[in-house]
């Protein structure tokens, strides 16, 4: 049934290229054909801004905008343009995903969506997925955006508001994924509307957006505020887990990477700190601190998992091997690895403001993507994003060989042999490029060849200022770069004079990756647009994924084969590796699906809570505003105390006078304590008067010069309050799974509530604040709860 369906998704997918092969490419050959002549492009792109407000036209423009592109692509950079890109570049106009092999050229792709974008004033955000690739498509495609009359920005994490404002005006603006996210976030947590950057989200092209949606979707952007931590206690802890040892002081679960303390380790703890039950709830900030301690030593490692550079911690990202800017390990983490590294301690961060980038995506009108490697995870796209991958022919048929894998006992065995494969294609002067997991890796590898003198490059988040250089000279008769996933997705290797006759760039793998399309973006590094090329991973049964997820199935392999020096080729190895690869991707998945389901909750009131931060940051209306809290504020409390559904003898009117405290006096003409409704519009009408004759002191200025402050202030406290609440919630609720319920569906009923609790808090805090407000500008003797009863 499902070979069936996917058959049928197979021809969809055929019949999808072939219409467009078909019907739609002579088409825009035609008017392509009619622009030869044509000398100011930029005029052209003019015309069609208007053709394109005009539905009967759209169509037919769509066609000379390729056309257009096409012409300009020629013109500025000397390319012509291949009718697999335009078939690709028209499947992305449509908001869908393209995959195109890599290095296809996806790079050229992206001007056709964004010059029909673009021309439609509303801004195209071209999406990278870091900043060394958005500076560089932003420099060369500039030149292609030019002839046509458009716009082009760059937005980068460095810029200042000014420029980013500026960037963002642009038809078009070239940035990263997470800044564009930041971005979003930090225009909603400004105290002027003038102060925001973005125009409204509209379009979006993602270039590699399996690594955007799926890769990343594992962290969060944060925006951090500074609440200092405890630094005394990170370091003291520290110390004292240093001589803790596997098995005697805690144990390791490396597939769900946690660690425990055993019960010995409890009582050396309570001991040292004498403390009876380290359990109680009034340990749990040392209980805290020491997991993250135990953490920082045993799971997180230097030039892995993160690297120390002028005395502070950064994250290395296992996915592209780049350091993740502006980013910090959370809940103390970081700072349990800064006093572990023994480097000052930064300000731990309390969540101001945070979201996915799925989520980011979400806020775009349209969105589309394309990347070399999606089709692995093509129902994922289509069952949580809703776009459909259509995948696209190459130009030239990809000549590159990928070897089997060579599996080997031990991992010294493996370096061995990656070093000897080096030398041997070395010393015919192919170029190689060695893929590695960590920046430790690439740094053993490099120090092998060091000391056999071999030459060699290095591109890894310590070099990355020289990325550009490393790769130009990658692909260089002779080269041997070493680099981490650095070297994966969009760096393009051009090989130099007289390499594709030594058969192309070699490319060597050292480890699997966790998903399959990691792997697929370093071997794409060889074999670019019908190039020659070859890959080879080598492999052991000591590596990481190995030893995290198949530790015991490598075991029998280990015993039952006979093993030597040499490792054996593919075959049912091969097929193991695979399975455990495929099975960290399917544990990948399940862990991505559930932070989608808890997020989609997240975003919802987030989206909630933004609407209403937008109306109050442009609200003209304050005295309304604020009279409106006031009075829902003291309806609540009557309909609670005087509820409609009990006869008035039960109400409990002394609690209710109690609540309005020092508001008694709106309750004290009160003689008829029979109908609710009209205690409200007693209490309404009072009110009302008092409001009234204080706002006609007032100056219109001072309501947003006083007012808006504040109450800004108000509810963004609240909010991050509530988001801390929602983390704590987050944690508690995996214990609801034990007890046969669905987490998310708990977590979605209890967060609601949360939420509006918040709400009912903020109304409280502001119109308690302006009844106090009211109070001292009139100066009335507060008349206190015993009086009024
Ligand atoms: N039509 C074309 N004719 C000749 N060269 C082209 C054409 N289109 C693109 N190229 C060149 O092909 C190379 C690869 O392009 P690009 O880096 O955009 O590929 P890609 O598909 O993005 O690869 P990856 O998947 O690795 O990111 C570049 O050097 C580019 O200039």
């Amino acid at each position: 049934m499902l070979s069936k369906f996917r058959q049928w998704l197979g021809n969809k997918n055929q019949r999808e290229v072939k219409n467009i092969l078909a019907h739609i490419l002579p088409k825009i050959d035609k008017y392509y054909k009619s622009i030869q002549d044509t000398k100011a492009l930029d005029q052209v792109s003019v015309e069609l801004r208007t053709s394109l407000q005009e539905d009967s036209k759209r169509k037919e423009a769509l066609y000379l905008a390729f056309a257009v592109v096409k012409e300009a692509v020629k013109r500025a950079l000397g390319i012509t343009m291949h009718d697999v890109q335009l078939i690709a570049g028209w499947i992305l106009c449509q908001g869908d995903v393209a995959e195109m092999k890599t290095g296809e050229g996806k790079t050229i792709v992206s001007l056709l969506p964004a010059y029909w974008f673009g021309l439609q004033n509303k801004g195209l955000h071209m999406v990278n997925v870091n900043e060394y690739l958005a500076k560089r498509d932003y420099e060369e495609m500039s030149k292609v955006f030019k002839l046509l009359g458009l716009s082009v920005g760059l937005n980068l994490a460095s810029m200042s508001e000014y420029e980013k404002r500026t960037a963002y005006l642009q038809d078009i603006t070239y940035g990263t994924c997470t800044e564009f996210g930041f971005d979003y976030l930090r225009d909603h947590m400004v105290s002027e509307a003038e102060h925001r950057v973005q125009r409204a989200l509209s379009f979006a092209i993602i270039d590699e957006i399996d690594s955007i949606l799926i890769d990343e979707a594992r962290t969060p952007l944060i925006i951090a505020g500074t609440s200092k931590a405890a630094p005394d206690l990170y370091y003291v802890c520290a110390r004292f887990v240093r001589g803790f040892l596997e098995g005697r002081d805690y144990e390791t679960d490396r597939e769900s990477n946690q660690v425990m303390f055993t019960e010995s380790a409890i009582r050396k703890i309570e001991a040292a700190f004498m403390i009876d039950n380290l359990y109680e709830v009034e340990y749990t900030v040392i209980y805290h601190y020491l997991l993250q301690s135990l953490r920082a030593k045993v799971l997180m490692h230097r030039d892995v998992d993160y690297m120390v550079a002028d005395h502070k911690v950064h994250i290395v990202d296992a996915f592209t091997g780049r350091i993740l800017e502006g980013r910090q390990f959370s809940e103390g983490l970081q700072q349990a690895i800064e006093a572990k590294e023994n480097v000052p301690l930064s300000e731990e961060n309390r969540t101001h403001a945070t979201i996915t980038i799925q989520k980011v995506f979400s806020l775009y009108n349209q969105i589309a993507g394309m990347s070399g490697t999606i089709q692995t995870d093509e129902e994922e796209m289509r069952r949580i994003y809703g776009l459909e991958v259509v995948s696209v022919p190459t130009h030239k048929p990809i000549i590159r060989q990928d070897y089997e894998d060579i599996i080997f006992l031990t991992k010294e065995i493996k370096y061995d042999r990656v070093i000897e494969e080096i030398r041997k294609r070395h010393a015919q002067s192919q170029p190689v490029l060695v893929g590695t997991t960590s920046v430790q890796q690439s740094e053993d590898i490099a120090n092998r060849l060091s000391s056999l003198k071999v030459p060699y490059q290095i591109l890894n988040a310590k070099t990355e200022q020289e990325e550009a250089k490393i790769i130009a000279g990658a692909g260089l008769k002779g080269a041997i770069t070493i680099a981490t996933n650095m070297a994966g997705r969009g760096t393009d290797i051009r090989l130099g004079e007289g390499v594709a006759q030594l058969g192309g760039l070699h490319v060597i793998g050292t480890e699997r990756h966790e998903s399959r399309r990691i792997d697929n973006q370093l071997r794409g590094r060889s074999g670019r647009q019908g190039d020659p090329g070859s890959s080879q991973f080598f492999l052991s049964l000591e590596d990481e994924l190995i030893e995290r997820f198949a530790k015991d199935e490598a075991e029998e392999f280990r015993e039952s084969w006979q093993w030597g020096q040499e490792g054996f080729l593919g075959g049912k190895l091969q097929g193991f590796m695979g399975t455990v690869q495929r099975h960290v991707e399917q544990q990948l998945l399940s862990v991505r699906s559930m932070v989608f389901r808890f997020d989609t909750i997240i975003h919802d009131q987030r989206q909630a809570f933004y609407q209403q931060r937008n109306e109050v940051l442009q609200s003209e209306e304050w005295p309304a505003r604020l009279s409106h809290s006031v009075v829902s504020y003291m309806t609540a409390f009557i309909h609670k105390y005087c509820p409609d559904h009990k006869v008035p003898e039960e109400w409990d009117i002394w609690q209710l006078k109690r609540e309005f405290g020092a508001e008694g006096p709106f309750l004290h003409n009160i003689q008829d304590w029979q109908n609710s409704q009209k205690i409200i519009d007693q209490v309404v009408v009072e009110w009302t008067n008092r409001w009234d004759a204080y706002i006609a002191q007032r100056e219109p200025s001072y309501w947003k010069q006083i007012w808006r402050p504040s109450y800004l202030q108000i509810i963004d406290r609240s909010w991050l309050d509530h988001l801390e609440s929602l983390q704590q919630l987050k944690h508690g609720i995996h214990y609801q799974a034990y007890a046969q319920q669905d987490p998310v569906q708990a977590f979605q009923k209890e967060a609601w509530r949360l939420f509006n609790q918040m709400g009912d808090r903020i109304q409280k805090i502001v119109a308690r604040k302006v009844m106090q407000e009211l109070r001292d500008s009139t100066n009335e003797p507060i008349q206190r709860m015993n009086q009024v009863v």
